[in-house]
């Protein structure tokens, strides 16, 4: 049975949410950020390590964080770097299993059974594997004066998400490799990309989006009214229904 690990990467700034606390500690309704993929990828039970890289002046608060939410899987904490691609190189370095799984702590809707298909369509294609939704909108390519220079085709553009799912020791090869190049990404595909390796599409979900901006954190705390909602309401008609259930067995006899 091969294994796998996870990285969760937590090093960022936050510059563009434009908040002086960085936005993988803000409370989402009343829970900090990182905590929510710390708890998806628990529950998968998948994964015998999950690495958290973080700044290292939050090395102490990750481990409390961490601590309090009392997950079986162990978490180690390591310090991360300038760019994400840095933070990613560093979490690497304290995964030894086959198989690792690439999140981002600002990516707090991730669930369960996304992360496992991703991991298991990596494990099955003995091949990278990344979370991604099909572009809704038509994309423009345009040129430095702000003029359109051609129109992709739309039903081959995906927006790419993460968990992304690797290798350990091919992706390891291919940050390497940029890391020679001098190349810096914005993603771990884009570096399997360039090291030649194949990248496999797994269909995401919309709503596992990336808290960036103020606007993604409105949405978010939206989408999570919603659901607490939705959730009391089938609270209610489960008691509701229970209720009944008790009162025709009375009923009956
Ligand atoms: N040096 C960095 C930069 C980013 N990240 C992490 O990578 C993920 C995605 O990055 P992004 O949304 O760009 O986060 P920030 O870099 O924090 O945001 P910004 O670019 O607006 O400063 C986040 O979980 C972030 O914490 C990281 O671990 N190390
Ligand atoms: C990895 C990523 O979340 C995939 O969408 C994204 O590329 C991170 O990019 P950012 O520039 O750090 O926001």
């Amino acid at each position: 049975m091969e294994t796998a690990g996870a990285i969760i990467v937590a090093a960022g700034r936050g510059k563009r949410m434009g908040t002086t606390e960085s936005k993988q500690f803000l409370p989402l309704a009343g829970k900090p950020v990182l905590v929510y993929a710390l708890e998806a990828f628990e529950r998968t039970g998948r994964f015998e390590r999950i690495v958290v890289v973080t700044g290292e002046e939050d090395r102490e608060r990750v481990c409390k964080l961490a601590a309090g939410c009392r997950l079986k899987t162990p978490i180690i904490v390591v310090a991360g770097g300038k760019e994400r691609q840095h933070s990613v190189y560093a979490g690497l370095q304290a995964v030894d299993s086959d198989w690792v799984l690439v999140h981002d702590a600002a990516r707090p809707f991730i669930e369960p059974a996304q992360i496992e298909r991703c991991l298991s369509a990596a494990q099955e294609r003995q091949a990278a594997a990344v979370l991604a939704v099909r572009v809704k909108d038509t994309i423009k390519v345009a040129d430095e004066a702000g003029v359109i220079t051609h129109t992709p085709n739309r039903d081959t553009l995906w927006a790419v998400q993460t968990p992304q799912a690797f290798r350990t020791v091919e992706l390891r090869e291919a940050h390497e490799h940029a890391a020679r190049e001098g190349f810096v990404g914005t993603d771990d595909a884009m570096l399997m990309e360039r090291a030649g390796k194949q990248v496999h599409i797994v269909e995401g979900s919309y709503s596992n989006i990336k808290l960036t901006t103020p606007d993604d954190w409105h949405w978010a705390e939206e989408h999570i009214r919603r659901y607490a909602e939705r959730d009391s309401e089938i609270r209610v008609e489960e008691n509701g229904a229970a209720e009944t259930a008790r009162q025709r067995k009375e009923t009956d006899g």
